[in-house]
């Protein structure tokens, strides 16, 4: 997918959370979103989605003006979005969560279907189980493989990592590696190293404001680290 924003501005009454943010994601590849607490990444994210209409500037999608575009507008185009809450249905079982965003997305008994959860084993052997019944890493794999069943063109995912355990962390990095190529991601992420593991391309963000970017074999750890460590 072709996916960008250009001078995207944000203000909450006289506080302005985005400053001209323009950034545009290489098709198919991992674009990492690094910042500290309070950076604007939240709000960053909100104006992708279309949960909050920026005060300025534009979101571009696949070539198209898609600033003002529904949330569900965008999820049609093709864009997933793993929110850090994760919002998996938790009084559905797991089977289900995946076979509604399935359903919703015409893609249910796809092939895309069975690659998506094939992605997280565990997921099998939960499938009865209801969603609220397990662990945030089982959560955070529920999410991510709901997310990918509707065949998304763009994976949005705000902190995959956060509290999650190592081997789970490792296996969504394997899972987001092996889709490169094919999907675009944006990924929004404090942990470094996961970031550095995953990601072509950075954008850091300070106070609202794009302060670097560039290649990942391009960046050093240590000019990373200054950027984002607290
Ligand atoms: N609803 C709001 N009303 C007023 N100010 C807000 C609101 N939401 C966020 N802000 C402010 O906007 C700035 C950016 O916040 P944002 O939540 O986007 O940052 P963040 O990088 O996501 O931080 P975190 O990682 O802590 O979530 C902060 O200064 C924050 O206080």
């Amino acid at each position: 997918m072709q996916f960008g924003v250009e001078a995207l501005d944000q203000h909450y009454g006289s506080a302005q959370a985005l400053r001209q943010v323009s950034f545009e994601i290489t098709p198919g590849e991992c674009l990492a979103v690094l910042g500290r607490n309070g950076a604007g990444k939240t709000t960053l994210l909100k104006c992708l989605m279309g949960l909050l209409t920026p005060t300025g500037g534009r979101v571009m999608i696949d070539g198209a003006d898609g600033t003002s575009w529904s949330p569900n507008r965008r999820s049609r185009a093709g864009i997933a979005y793993v929110p850090q809450g994760r919002e998996i249905f938790a009084e559905l079982t797991v089977g289900e969560n995946i076979e509604a965003a399935a359903r919703a997305h015409g893609t249910y008994g796809s092939p895309a279907m069975e690659e998506a959860i094939s992605n997280f084993p565990v997921l099998r052997e939960m499938w009865k189980r209801s969603g609220g019944a397990l662990s945030g890493g089982q959560q955070q794999q529920l999410a991510l493989a709901r997310a990918l069943v509707t065949q998304p063109r763009l994976l949005i995912l705000d902190e995959p990592t956060e509290g999650i355990q190592p081997n789970i962390v490792a296996l969504i990095g394997e899972v987001l590696r092996s889709l490169k190529g094919r999907i675009s991601i944006l990924l929004v992420e404090q942990y470094l190293d996961f970031a550095i593991e995953t990601a072509d391309a950075f954008v850091i963000l300070s106070r609202g404001t794009i302060v670097e970017t560039g290649r990942a074999g391009a960046m050093s750890r240590e000019n990373l680290t200054r950027f984002i460590a607290v």
